[in-house]
This record gives structure tokens, C-alpha cells and sequence, in this order.
């Protein structure tokens, strides 16, 4: 694609994806089974997948890369993924986890060990419905329809260190890791329900649902909060030990827009839209670029087919490196055909540390394609020298 016609920001997306829900109705929330099974007792299927409810039993996952079948025989509730972290034998399994059944979403952890010539095995059903709409829920962020707070803008005070010029768009889309199923809310419904809410509760404990994001630079959920960050402007940061696979933000998008049409979408904005929007971050705007521009370049998603969204607390979160990044994202669109963005853990992540998701595979490109300097501390920093160089071969405009 012709770079100087992209307007796809810096946020490349994997492919949109409308996941199917679980394909079983058990009521337990998420299902521990932890079982010791002798080996010949593993049934082998080929690769066939079980997708019945087994008459109301529980389902027997299938293992697309091994063809296995785990006979469920013994399970017991657990409330939470964290649960399953704190149990004594989960060191023996964490090389095997982040395995996620494609089809039925279900996290697992295949056949771990061999203990006096018995296999062990421990799989989590994320089997709940309602949990998942549950942690939707607290992950959703309503649309900032209705804003009235008009602080001073905080926009452009970047601790990072400047590139030359300004942020330049890309087409290249990062690779999707996929996250299994989302069972997300009736967003119409939610949205209204978090207004509501937001009317008559600013107290911002996070007992109930998300805060409107009237001020996203100040957002926070009950998984993250924003704040500024030592990285670079603002950043996301965890509010609580978070575990592998945690869905964190379920934000619909504020508009999407191109080259051609960005200005008719801004315009249509109501005026405190249009005020969230421009106290975003625009990371070394210079003359070739208007306001508008800059900050949809530097903080737009690419959400495929030459569009790019904006989500304006999603763009809140800074980049890191692939040893460090920690979030993972990817799109849906809702009942009502309204595009929404979700971010989930890809890993453990203690609490006060910074969210971080990939915007580009490496610093020369992050900062070839955008003009900045990564400094997540995962990757080798550019020297003086390499900003030098690439800036010399780059044409911004
Ligand atoms: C989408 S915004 C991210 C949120 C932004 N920090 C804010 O204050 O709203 C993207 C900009 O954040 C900065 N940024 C993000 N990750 C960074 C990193 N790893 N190193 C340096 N700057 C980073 C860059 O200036 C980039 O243009």
C-alpha cells in the first residue's frame, strides 16, 4: 500500500475477528480438573473436535495439537484464574501455559508431567458465560458521549525522547495472537447502564462499573488506571496482580476514518468528543501535519481496509518490545455492528506495573515509521547515531 496515502496509525491490528461463544453451559464458572490418569486411559481422538455438551456432562476438550482427548472424570469450581496460579503444583505446568483450545476458547494446560507412569493433567474450562460477561462488564468503557469536564489540556507532555519530525503511518498489521471466546455484553445496553451509573456515581471505587472515560487520561477500571507514565506521556498501569489471559478493556471506537474522511468524521463529533480527542498525545507534530492529523496518526488503530480507529483510552497505552510488551488486542464488532476494541494479559503482571502492547516489531521501525525513540528497556535503544541515520533517509511527509 501506497505509504503516503495510509493513514492507518501506528496501532496495527490483526485481523477483525467476531469469536463464537463457549459451545458448553455449565454453570461452574471456570473448572479446574486436575487429574492424575494413567496414560493408557488417554483416549485418542485424531483431531477431531468434541463439540457437544456430552447430555449435560462436561465437555471432553481436544487437543488440536496433539489429538488427545482428556477424560474429565473429577472436577471441582474454582472462583478465579488467580486461584489456579496460587496452587502448589503450578510450577510444574507453566512451561505448557498460554495453550488455548482455538474453537471452544477453552484454556488449557495438556498433559504436563509423568509422576510414576501417570500423566498429569490440569485444564481450565473458561466454561462460564456469565463470568465472561461479567468481566466484560468491568473491562467495558462507555463512549464518551456525554462529556462535561473541559480540563486544561495535558496533551504533548512527553517525558520520551523526541524524533525528529512526526509520527509516520504504517501498513504493516501485527500478527493476531487470538484469544479464544468473547461472550461480551449487550453493548447497547451496557453503555447505558455505565452512564447511568457514571450519573450517579463519580466515586470511582470500581465496586461497580467502569467510569465514563470523560477524561481518559485519567480512566481506570478496576483492572488498570492511567497515569503518567516514566515511559513516555500517560500510560496504563495494573491495579491488581492480574493473571494470563485477563480480558482488561472492552472500549467501542470513537469513529473510524481515512485520508478522505477524517475531517467529516472529526466534525461529527460532539464538542467534548472533540475535546478527549485533541488532548491525546501527538508525538512530534511538525509544520507537514495539522492537529487533527498528527493525533489521529499517532494514535490510531489500524482496523483494516484502509481505515483507522480511534479508542481513546486503548491509545493510552505505550509500546514495548516483544520481551516486555504484556497485552495483547483485538477487534469485534457488537450486536449492533458497532466495532469495539479488547485488550487481554499475555502474561502474570503484578500489580503497578505498566501495560504495554506492540505497535512495530523493532526501534528502528517504531521510530522510522513514527517518529519515536522506544524506550521500554526491552529493546537496544538507538544510539545519536541511528536517529541520525534513519532521520536522514525518512520523508515524513
Ligand atoms: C498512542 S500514544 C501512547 C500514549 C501516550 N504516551 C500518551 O501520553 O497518551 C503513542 C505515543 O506514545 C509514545 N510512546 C509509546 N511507547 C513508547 C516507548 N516505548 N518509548 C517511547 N515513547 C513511547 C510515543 O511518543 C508515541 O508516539
Amino acid at each position: 500500500m501506497d505509504k503516503d496515502n495510509d493513514y492507518s496509525g501506528p496501532l496495527d491490528s490483526p485481523s477483525s475477528t467476531t469469536s463464537s461463544s463457549s459451545y458448553f453451559s455449565s454453570e461452574d464458572s471456570e473448572i479446574f480438573l486436575d487429574e492424575v490418569t494413567p496414560f493408557d486411559s488417554i483416549s485418542q481422538c485424531g483431531n477431531e473436535r468434541e463439540d457437544t455438551t456430552n447430555d449435560g456432562e462436561l465437555p471432553v476438550p481436544v487437543f488440536e495439537d496433539h489429538g488427545y482427548a482428556i477424560p474429565v472424570l473429577t472436577a471441582s469450581s474454582v472462583s478465579s484464574r488467580s486461584e489456579i496460579s496460587s496452587l502448589s503444583n503450578d510450577s510444574m505446568f507453566a512451561s505448557a501455559v498460554g495453550l488455548k483450545d482455538p474453537v471452544s476458547g477453552l484454556n488449557f494446560v495438556k498433559r504436563c508431567d509423568n509422576i510414576d507412569g501417570l500423566a498429569h493433567f490440569k485444564l481450565t474450562l473458561n466454561a462460564d458465560r456469565k463470568l465472561e460477561e461479567q468481566q466484560a462488564r468491568e473491562a467495558f468503557v462507555p463512549l464518551p458521549d456525554d462529556m462535561v469536564k473541559d480540563p486544561e489540556p495535558a496533551r504533548n507532555d512527553y517525558g520520551g525522547k523526541c524524533g525528529s519530525t512526526a509520527s509516520k503511518a504504517s501498513t504493516e498489521g501485527r500478527s493476531d495472537s487470538g484469544y479464544g471466546t468473547s461472550t461480551g455484553p449487550d453493548l447497547a445496553v451496557e453503555e447505558q447502564r455505565n452512564k447511568d451509573d457514571h450519573d450517579h456515581d463519580h466515586d470511582h471505587d470500581h465496586d461497580g462499573p467502569p467510569s465514563s472515560p470523560d477524561m481518559p487520561e485519567q480512566f481506570s477500571n478496576k483492572y488498570f488506571e492511567v497515569r503518567k507514565s516514566e515511559l513516555a506521556g500517560y500510560g496504563a498501569f495494573a491495579r491488581l496482580d492480574l493473571t494470563y489471559g485477563q480480558k482488561i478493556l472492552v472500549e467501542p471506537e470513537l469513529f473510524h476514518a481515512d485520508s478522505v474522511s477524517l475531517y467529516d468524521e472529526f466534525d461529527m463529533l460532539s464538542d467534548g468528543s472533540k475535546k478527549a480527542f485533541k488532548r491525546m498525545a501527538a508525538h512530534c507534530p511538525t509544520s507537514g501535519f495539522d492537529e487533527v492529523t498528527s493525533i489521529f496518526r499517532t494514535n490510531s488503530f489500524n482496523v483494516g481496509g484502509g481505515q483507522a480507529g480511534i479508542f481513546l483510552v486503548a491509545a493510552r497505552f505505550n509500546h514495548a518490545c516483544a520481551n516486555r510488551n504484556n497485552v495483547s488486542y483485538k477487534f469485534n464488532d457488537d450486536k449492533n455492528g458497532k466495532r469495539r476494541i479488547t485488550f487481554e494479559t499475555t502474561k502474570h503482571i503484578p500489580a503497578g506495573t505498566e501495560l504495554t502492547i506492540t505497535y512495530g516489531s523493532c526501534p528502528e521501525e517504531l521510530y522510522s515509521q513514527w517518529g519515536f525513540v522506544c524506550m521500554c528497556g526491552g529493546c537496544k535503544p538507538l544510539s545519536d547515531e541511528d536517529v541520525a541515520r534513519l532521520a536522514s533517509g525518512i520523508n515524513w511527509n
